[in-house]
This record gives C-alpha cells, sequence and structure tokens, in this order.
C-alpha cells in the first residue's frame, strides 16, 4: 500500500524525475491525470445535465482540458471557462491545442442548477490566494451549492498546509495523483476536499521512493510489521509491565483509564500507582490491575529498580503541585539498565509546560528510552509558544519541530493527529471522528500508546498504531461513546486488525 505523503514540492520533484525517467512525457501523464478525472466524473455523476469545467493557467488546467475533451466526447453537455491563456510551453498548452471544445472567459461563467463543476483553476502550484475573477467564481459556485470535482486540489487550499489560503472551493470529491498531499488529510483541508480519491497515473513506487519523503499516511501497513507478537512460552511480565501513575482521590478515573487501556492493549501486567489518600478508592474499582502504594519519588523509584516497568504512563489525573512534579522528575530520568517508554500526557504536560527547556533536556531518545508526549491543541501551544506561533509553519511541521525541540516523539492530537520524531519521521492519522471529543479519550491513547510500547514496539510506531487503534475503537463502538467504552472495544478492533496481518 502506497503511505507517502508528498508535499506539492516533493510531487513536482516526483513529475519530474518520472518525465525524466520516462517512459512517460509530461503530456502523457496528463492525459492520464485528465482521463483520471473523467472517470470520477462518470462514476459520481453518469446523469449530470451539464458540466462546467474551469481551467487556469497552469498544468491543472492542462488536466482539465483533457478532461473536458473526454467528457464531451463521451456526449456529456460541456462548457469550458478558461481564466487566461495556457502558460507557454506547458504540457498544459498542447492540452489546450488538443481541446476541441470553444473557450469561454472565466469572467462570464455563470453557475446554473443542475451541473456540475470541474475545478481545474490551481493545484500544486497554488501560492497565493484566489483573486479577481477565481475567488469571484469560487464564492459564486459556493453560494449555488453545485457539486464540484476538483482537480488535484479544491483550488484556494494550500496542498502543503491544508490551510485556505482566502476564499476555496468547496468539493465533493478531489481527485489526486500518485500520492496524497498533506493538505488533503489536514484540517480544514480534508473538509474541503470531500471524499479523496488517489489515482494512479503511472509514476513508479521507485521514482516516488526516491524523493525520499519521510511523511506517511497513519495506516496499519506502516507499523503492522512490528506489532507485539506474543512468542509461546511468553509470561505475564515479558508481555510488557506498564506502570500508570494515579492522582490524588478527587481524580482517579483519568489514570484508570489509561491502566485500563494498556491491559486492553496487550501489556501483561499493569500496576497504578497510587498515593496513599487514593488507595481505597482505587481498589474499589481495579480487578485485574495491580495496584501499588506510591508515597513520593523515593517509593516511585523503588518500582522502576525493582519492577522494571517497560512502559510508564504519568499526567492523566496526576495534579500539578510540587509533589507531583518531584514524582515527575524521577519518572522520567533515563533508566540505566532497562529499556523503558514513558509517555505523558495532561497534568505532566502542565508540569512540564512551567519549564520546558529544562524538561525538554532530561528527555532521552536513545533507541533504549523513549519520552512520547501527547498535546492536544491547547496543550501544544503551552508547551512549544513559539512554534504553535509560527504561521508558516503547517501542524505537521509544527509536530516535527516541536519532537525535535523536546527531544521526544510528539503525538500532536486534533481530529488530524500527527505524529512525529526528532529524525523528522512523521504520519498523519486518517481515520479519526468526532466520537473521540469527549473526556478521558486522551487518557485512553496514553495507556494504548504504553500498553504497545510496554510490548517491545518502536516508540514512535506504537504512537502511531495507538493513534490508529484510538480512532478505530471509537467508529467501532459508534454514537454514544464515552472514554469507558474505548478499551473494552480494543479486542474487537485487534482480533479484525491481526487477522488482516500475513502470518
Ligand atoms: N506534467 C506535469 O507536471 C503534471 C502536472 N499535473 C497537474 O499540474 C498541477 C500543478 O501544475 P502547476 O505547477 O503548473 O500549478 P498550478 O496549480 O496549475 O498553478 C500554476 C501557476 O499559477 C500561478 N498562480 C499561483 N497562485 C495563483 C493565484 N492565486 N492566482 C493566480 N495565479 C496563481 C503561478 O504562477 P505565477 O503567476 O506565480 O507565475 C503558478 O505557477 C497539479 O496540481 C496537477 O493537477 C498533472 O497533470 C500530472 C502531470
Ligand atoms: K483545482
Amino acid at each position: 500500500m502506497a503511505l507517502e505523503i508528498l508535499t506539492p514540492q516533493e510531487m513536482g520533484r516526483v513529475d519530474r524525475l518520472a518525465i525524466k525517467q520516462g517512459p512517460l512525457s509530461g503530456i502523457a501523464l496528463m492525459e492520464r491525470a485528465g482521463a483520471a478525472v473523467a472517470d470520477i466524473v462518470f462514476e459520481r455523476f453518469p446523469d449530470a445535465g451539464r458540466i462546467d469545467v474551469l481551467c487556469g493557467p497552469g498544468n491543472n488546467g492542462g488536466d482539465g482540458y483533457v478532461a473536458a475533451t473526454i467528457l464531451a466526447a463521451s456526449g456529456y453537455h460541456v462548457a469550458l471557462w478558461t481564466d487566461g491563456d495556457p502558460r507557454a510551453g506547458s504540457d498544459a498548452e498542447i492540452a489546450a491545442r488538443n481541446c476541441i471544445l470553444k473557450r469561454q472567459p472565466l469572467e462570464q461563467y455563470q453557475p446554473l442548477p443542475g451541473g456540475i463543476v470541474v475545478d481545474a483553476l490551481y493545484g500544486a502550484g497554488l501560492e497565493r490566494p484566489l483573486q479577481g475573477t477565481a475567488r469571484a467564481v469560487a464564492e459564486k459556485v459556493g453560494a449555488a451549492g453545485l457539486p464540484v470535482v476538483a482537480v488535484d486540489l479544491p483550488s484556494g487550499l494550500s496542498g502543503l498546509s491544508g490551510e485556505a489560503l482566502g476564499t476555496t472551493f468547496r468539493a465533493a470529491v478531489t481527485v489526486t495523483f500518485a500520492r496524497k498531499k498533506p493538505g488533503h488529510l489536514l484540517y480544514p483541508g480534508r473538509a474541503f476536499c470531500g471524499e479523496l480519491v488517489v489515482r494512479d497515473i503511472g509514476i513508479s513506487d521507485a521514482v516516488v521512493k526516491e524523493i525520499g519523503s519521510q511523511t506517511f499516511e497513519n495506516l496499519p501497513a506502516l507499523w503492522i510489521d512490528d506489532f507485539p507478537r506474543p512468542p509461546a512460552d511468553t509470561y505475564k511480565y515479558s508481555r510488557g509491565h506498564v506502570g500508570v501513575f494515579s492522582g490524588g482521590p478527587a481524580a482517579t478515573g483519568a489514570a484508570r483509564l489509561s491502566a485500563m487501556a494498556a491491559a486492553r492493549s496487550g501489556a501483561g501486567a499493569v500496576t497504578l500507582l497510587s498515593p496513599p489518600a487514593s488507595l481505597a478508592v482505587n481498589a474499589v474499582h481495579l480487578t485485574s490491575i495491580i495496584l501499588r502504594r506510591i508515597d513520593g519519588p523515593d517509593d516511585a523509584q523503588a518500582f522502576l529498580d525493582q519492577r522494571k516497568p517497560s512502559a510508564l504512563v504519568a499526567g492523566p489525573g496526576l495534579g500539578t503541585d510540587n509533589d507531583m512534579a518531584a514524582l515527575l522528575a524521577t519518572v522520567v530520568q533515563p533508566a540505566s539498565a532497562a529499556r523503558r517508554v514513558v509517555v505523558l500526557d495532561a497534568d505532566a504536560l502542565t508540569i512540564i509546560a512551567q519549564e520546558p527547556a529544562k524538561w525538554f533536556g532530561s528527555f532521552a531518545l536513545d533507541g533504549a528510552h523513549a519520552t512520547i508526549l501527547t498535546p492536544h491543541e491547547g496543550e501544544f501551544g503551552r508547551l512549544f509558544p513559539e512554534i504553535h506561533a509560527d504561521k508558516s509553519l503547517s501542524k505537521l511541521e509544527k509536530a516535527r519541530a516541536a519532537a525535535k525541540s523536546a527531544h521526544s516523539i510528539i503525538v500532536y492530537k486534533g481530529p488530524d493527529t500527527v505524529i512525529a520524531n526528532p529524525e523528522g519521521r512523521a504520519a498523519i492519522n486518517s481515520n479519526g471522528t468526532p466520537l473521540l471529543a469527549t473526556a478521558g479519550s486522551g487518557d485512553v491513547l496514553s495507556g494504548i500508546i504504553a500498553g504497545l510500547a510496554g510490548q517491545g514496539m518502536s516508540p514512535f510506531e506504537a504512537a502511531c498504531a495507538g493513534a490508529w487503534l484510538h480512532a478505530e475503537a471509537a467508529h467501532t463502538f459508534g454514537p454514544g461513546l464515552i472514554a469507558e467504552d474505548l478499551p473494552s472495544m480494543l479486542p474487537r478492533v485487534l482480533t479484525r486488525l491481526l487477522r488482516q496481518r500475513a502470518p
């Protein structure tokens, strides 16, 4: 499965390399791209009374000329509207020359009921907000509510960031070529794209590989080979031992959600580390989860030394007072011998945000240990205020910059969660659901990630798999979901996932 995500710039390099290596020329690729667009119109709108194809001056417009020619030859009533002439010497100029339809000036276009619009104004080359006629037409089409088939990207949308640069077409279907672009998966771009279809236009996987993209769609193929597979002779502690820190008696539920999620993810043993005041309430609610009293950093250290947990979760319901900061300092120090992954969320992130430089300096990431931070939007802003405020960076680039500066894996949560490591590898999650916007959902995610990392999955892969499983569990439960339901959905999701895996 093709997992790479290409920035518009990388896609340009892929196009050029494919053309250079052959056998397909630029115009041959464009003919395939235009044909793919026409195909989607046939499939999705077989009864369209009228098709208005809007062509810009670049190669995106070139795809439009090709699609218009094919649609007209197939008997559709097609009208062609152009915003200037195609650039001289471009493949679009060849496509326009081969198009027998009469060109009409875009400023004369008026949306008509019953029609559909093919938006081939701007694609990967869009560099600034739509202006003048293009902008007015985008507004008119939006107001008329006509179905739009966008070529490569809805015009007005940044393929790099998913931001609307200004007025933007809103597509029912977007047809892109070879690979997805970040703007197709990052919000608000994902919403502007409607249904996203990726079509092969004859660019080989080898050419894409040569570009060396470090961004991937977060699908099981990205991490399934590293997914925990316990050997037949395993025992509970060799299946991973996760420690989860509980806070005071008023907020114990969050840590229990994490603990249960770690257990349901396959960790062989999970210990809830509880302050004395919370022992009774935690005990009432726990059965298979081990409960251990932790009265300050020395007890925490003793647990780490004796039990050598392979993963820890700290933050959910932890509290933010000085005692908890001292406890956290013990938790995050690199383990000397044991391999350990520490997942930090919620209150732990609040503590860290008070002195980020100090904490980030102590986060090890050397293959044996790793720190994984799972901030939502607000937490990300407090942890990384400068990166967060930098309007020139996309969410993807922000996650990467944060991972580098914090020496950590970052799970930048949201409807388009981005997972990044300090070396620049990143994945964009594409199965998010609004069902996950519910209290306690993040605590479950931390637990799943720790559960997987605790079983020996590489930390970046564990973070990616955790984000995917979390959303999949929500989809599986459906409406009415509360965080408690997520761990109990995991067995079903895992069964489905592992059934697909090759033996
Ligand atoms: N053979 C190939 O390579 C293949 C390419 N393919 C297709 O090509 C598309 C990329 O083509 P592209 O690079 O020509 O970019 P495109 O989006 O058409 O913009 C063109 C120019 O418009 C300008 N401009 C920018 N913003 C503007 C604005 N707001 N308002 C006004 N003008 C604006 C800017 O030029 P400038 O005015 O700055 O000189 C920019 O360079 C890609 O999306 C895919 O559909 C496929 O067919 C596969 C084969
Ligand atoms: K477009």
